[in-house]
């Protein structure tokens, strides 16, 4: 992977106001979000658009525990102290020249988005912007699994990235991971409610330093806890 430029993500403030107050309707189409891409992979340059193909208040899969504290999130998104993070399923390149992958990559979906709906991580993220902390409320499904009847740990590490790298996008930069320790303390039962609770510890520079703890929804389980290293790009490298 070649880095071509290393832009800022200039489109971030407009997009925070984006979904405090107002609750979309479901199935609602949803905007979408231009940002010029830092990274020239397999021939894909130029910017990249991020699409929310729709904003739904919940999907069917949804157990009840999770859309009690997405209703709890939605209400504290009234006065615009909290607010709902945009989902995005898709990342298309735009002004790209036509590569022999094309084909494959018309079918590039972010990750964490890529399971049917119920079957991979289900989750909704809130952002406090004056406490610069994410909240994730995320229920891991039946294709996430490890071990026997639990979450696997790969599956538990990409939301603790995402939740971390969405904390410092969301504090002003695009970021990429450049670090992640986390310590595994418990298993989570598969298809379980899980708290993410993320924070921007210090920033130096361009460097984000996050960390995250996992629970559950009572608080009495402490599942995880973690740090993070996410870094904007140097504008000056090539
Ligand atoms: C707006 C609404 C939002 C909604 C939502 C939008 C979507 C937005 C979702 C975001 C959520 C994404 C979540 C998934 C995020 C990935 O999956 S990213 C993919 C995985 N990560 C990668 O591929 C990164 C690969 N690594 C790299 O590209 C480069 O190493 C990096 C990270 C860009 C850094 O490169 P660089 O800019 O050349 O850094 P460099 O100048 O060498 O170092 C800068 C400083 O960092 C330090 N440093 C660098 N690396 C490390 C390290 N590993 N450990 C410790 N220190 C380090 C250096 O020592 C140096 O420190 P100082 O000397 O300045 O004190």
């Amino acid at each position: 992977m070649l880095r071509s430029c290393a832009p800022r993500l200039r489109t971030l403030g407009a997009l925070r106001g984006l979904t405090g107050g107002a609750r979309p309707a479901v199935g609602d189409a949803g905007p979408a979000l231009l940002i010029p891409q830092g990274f020239s992979a397999n021939g894909v340059t130029g910017s990249i658009r991020l699409e929310i193909p729709s904003i739904r208040d919940w999907t069917e899969s949804w157990s009840k525990e999770i859309r009690l504290l997405f209703d709890q999130f939605m209400k504290k998104c009234e006065d615009g102290s909290w607010k709902r993070v945009p989902s995005y399923r898709y990342i298309s390149p735009q002004d790209s020249k036509p590569t022999k992958e094309e084909g494959q990559m018309s079918r590039a979906r972010i990750f964490s988005r890529s399971y049917d709906d119920g079957l991979g991580f289900e989750f909704v993220m809130f952002h406090n912007d004056v406490e610069k902390r994410t909240v994730c409320f995320f229920q891991g499904g039946p294709h996430l699994q490890g071990p026997s009847g639990l979450l696997h740990g790969g599956a538990l590490a990409t939301m603790i990235d995402v939740t971390g790298g969405v904390t410092a996008v969301m504090t002003g930069e695009f970021v990429m991971t450049a670090n992640l320790n986390i310590n595994f303390k418990r298993p989570i039962p598969l298809g379980s409610v899980i708290v993410i609770n993320s924070q921007i510890d210090k920033v130096e520079g361009r460097k984000f330093f996050v960390s995250c703890d996992v629970q559950s929804v009572d608080e009495k389980t402490l599942y995880s806890n973690a740090t993070g290293l996410f870094i904007s790009l140097d504008p000056e490298k090539k």
